[in-house]
C-alpha cells in the first residue's frame, strides 16, 4: 500500500534504509544488488547534487502519463492518525519500528563497549548555529544529586548510617554546623575515638574522592540556532519552547489554505511536510516493479518551487522548515536515496526555506555529507529520527541522539510512540539529560495521546520545539496551537 508509483531500475529501487530496517521482509538486499554501501552513498549524493542544481526539463510538475494515473486515489495523503490506528494494518512506521528493534538488538552488543554518552564538541558548521553561547552552572541541588549515592534512599529512616571518616576529611565544626541538613540522614564516625556527626550533604561535598563524591558539573555551553531572518526569525534553544505548525496539504490549493489558517494563529514557524504534496508523488519508489523510472527528481522542482513561493507569500516571513518524512519513518512517500537527497539539496537553495529536516539515521546514503552540503548552503539542519511503533529505552535514545549529533546536525530531534506512562517519562528524562550533555538544542517527543504531556513540558525538560495543530495533525497527539500556547505560558511561569 505504501510503495507504489514510479518504476525505476531495480538496482536503485529499494531505499537501503528500508532494506536495513525491514530486514527479511524486503525482497531486495542492497549488498547483493547495489555493491558496497559506500559506492551507493557516493553515487546517490553525486547524482542528486547534479540534479538538484540542474534546471528541470519541463515545467509540468513532472507528471508523466503513468505518474499522473498513479497519483490519484492511492497517492492521496492519508490521514496520519488513521494510518497509525487501523488494527491489523502495518503502517510503514510500525514495520520500521519492529525492524529497528532487531537492528538495535544486534547493534547493542557491538556498541556496548564503545558506548559512551560523552559528546564530542563540534564546531558549528552552520555559521548562524553558534549564535550565542552561554555557560550555566548547574544549580546547587543538581550537584548534590550527583554527590549523594542513590543507595541512601533505601536506608531505613530509623537506622543510623555509620561510616568511618578520617579526621582530616571531616569539616570543621563551624562549617558542619552551617551546612544545611539533608533529610535527617547523618554519617557518624564510630570506630575512631572521636565520634563526630556530619551531614551526608556536607560529607559528599567535602569528600570529592568518594565513590559518588563528584565535582560540581558544569552544563555544556549551549549553541542556539536561528531559523529565518529578520523580525520573524526564531531562535531555537533559548527562551520558551517554540511552536511549529505542520502544513500537510496535498494540493497547492490546500497548502495555501492551510498556510493562511496557520498564519492567523501566529506560530513561531511552520513545517512544510512535502511528503504529503501529491505533485512529488511521481517520484514514489516502487521496489516491486524494478522498472526504469520515468521521472527525474528535477522534474518536480517547479511544482515544489511554486508551492514554496505561494506559501511564503501567505506566511509573510514566518520561517519554513522543509521536511520530507519518508515512509520508513511514518511519512507519506518512499523515495530513492538520490531523490530524497536531490529534493533536500534543491530546497537548501531556495530563499523561502529557513531550515531542513534530515532523517539522519537513513543508511542508504551518507547523511553526514548531505547535512554538510545543506549547511554549506546556509541552512541549519534539524536531524531527526522517528519510531512510530515503539519507545526505545533511555540508553538507546541517548545513543540515537548521539548518532544524530555525530552527523553534524544543528538540532537533535527524536520522536517515538510510548506504550505507557513510563515510556513518556523516559523520553522526557532523556530530553533533560541530553540537554545537559549536548551543546545543541534538543527536541524530544512522545507521540500519541498518552505522550501529550511531553509536548508541553519543554520548560522543564529543555525540549525546544513543540508541534501544534491548526487544521490536520501531522502526528498523533499534537495539540491545537491556542491550547498549546496557554499551557506553555502557564508552565513557563
Ligand atoms: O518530526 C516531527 C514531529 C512530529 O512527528 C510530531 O510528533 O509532532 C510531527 C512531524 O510533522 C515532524 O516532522
Amino acid at each position: 500500500m505504501w510503495l507504489f508509483g514510479r518504476k525505476r531500475n531495480k538496482k536503485a529501487a529499494v531505499p537501503a534504509e528500508e532494506v536495513s530496517r525491514e530486514g527479511s521482509d524486503t525482497e531486495y538486499t542492497p549488498e547483493t544488488e547495489k555493491g558496497t554501501a559506500g559506492e551507493t552513498a557516493g553515487t546517490a549524493l553525486e547524482q542528486a547534487s547534479a540534479e538538484a542544481v540542474s534546471s528541470p526539463a519541463q515545467d509540468s510538475g513532472g507528471k508523466t502519463e503513468s505518474g499522473a494515473a498513479e497519483s490519484s486515489e492511492e497517492q492521496a495523503c492519508p490521514d496520519v492518525q488513521k494510518a497509525a490506528d487501523v488494527p491489523g494494518e502495518e503502517s510503514p512506521a510500525e514495520v520500521s519500528a519492529g525492524t529497528a528493534e532487531k537492528i538495535w538488538e544486534e547493534e547493542k552488543a557491538s556498541q556496548e563497549e564503545s558506548f559512551s554518552l560523552q559528546k564530542t564538541e563540534r564546531e558549528a558548521p552552520f555559521p548562524q548555529a553558534a549564535e550565542t553561547a552561554h555557560t550555566e552552572e548547574l544549580p546547587e541541588e543538581n550537584a548534590d544529586e550527583e554527590t549523594v549515592p542513590h543507595g541512601k534512599k533505601e536506608v531505613p529512616p530509623e537506622e543510623t548510617v555509620r561510616k568511618v571518616i578520617p579526621e582530616e576529611q571531616l569539616p570543621r565544626k563551624e562549617e558542619a554546623a552551617a551546612a544545611p541538613e539533608t533529610d535527617g540522614e547523618t554519617l557518624t564516625e564510630t570506630a575512631a575515638p572521636k565520634t563526630k556527626t556530619v551531614s551526608l550533604y556536607e560529607w559528599g561535598r567535602k569528600n570529592k574522592k568518594g565513590k559518588k563524591g563528584k565535582k560540581k558539573k558544569k552544563a555544556v555551553p549551549k549553541k542556539t540556532v536561528r531559523l529565518g531572518q529578520g523580525e520573524r526569525s526564531v531562535v531555537l534553544g533559548e527562551g520558551m519552547p517554540k511552536i511549529c505548525v505542520p502544513i500537510t496539504g496535498r494540493t497547492l490549493e490546500e497548502i495555501v489554505d492551510q498556510a493562511a489558517n496557520v498564519a492567523s494563529v501566529f506560530p513561531d514557524f511552520v513545517e512544510w511536510r512535502v511528503d504529503c504534496f501529491e505533485e512529488i508523488h511521481p517520484l514514489e519508489a516502487c521496489p516491486e516493479s524494478g522498472e526504469l523510472p520515468v521521472n527525474t527528481v528535477s522534474s518536480v522542482f517547479p511544482a515544489v518551487d511554486r508551492a514554496l513561493k505561494k506559501m511564503a507569500d501567505v506566511l509573510d516571513g514566518l520561517p519554513i522548515l522543509f521536511t520530507i518524512r519518508t515512509a520508513t519513518e511514518g511519512g507519506r512517500i518512499a523515495l530513492y536515496p538520490e531523490d530524497y537527497i536531490g529534493l533536500l539539496l534543491h530546497a537548501a537553495e531556495r530563499p523561502e526555506v529557513s531550515a531542513i529536516d534530515v532523517e539522519e539515521l537513513r543508511t542508504d546514503s551518507d547523511m553526514e555529507i548531505l547535512t554538510r552540503e545543506i549547511q554549506a548552503r546556509q541552512k541549519p539542519v534539524i536531524g531527526s529520527a522517528h519510531f512510530f511503533g515503539r519507545m526505545p529505552k533511555k540508553p538507546e535514545q541517548m545513543e540515537l541522539m548521539n548518532r544524530i549529533s555525530r552527523t553534524g546536525a544543528d538540532v537533535l530531534k527524536l520522536a517515538a510512540m510510548p506504550s505507557d506512562s513510563r515510556d513518556v517519562l523516559k523520553m522526557m528524562e532523556m530530553a533533560e539529560e541530553e540537554n545537559r550533555l549536548t551543546d545543541k538544542p534538543v527536541i524530544a517527543i512522545a507521540m500519541g495521546k498518552i505522550g501529550m504531556v511531553s509536548r508541553v513540558s519543554g520548560a522543564l525538560t529543555g525540549s525546544c520545539v513543540t508541534f501544534g495543530t491548526v487544521d490536520a495533525e501531522s502526528a498523533p497527539g499534537q495539540i491545537p496551537v491556542s491550547t498549546l500556547r496557554t499551557i506553555l505560558e502557564a508552565l513557563q511561569g
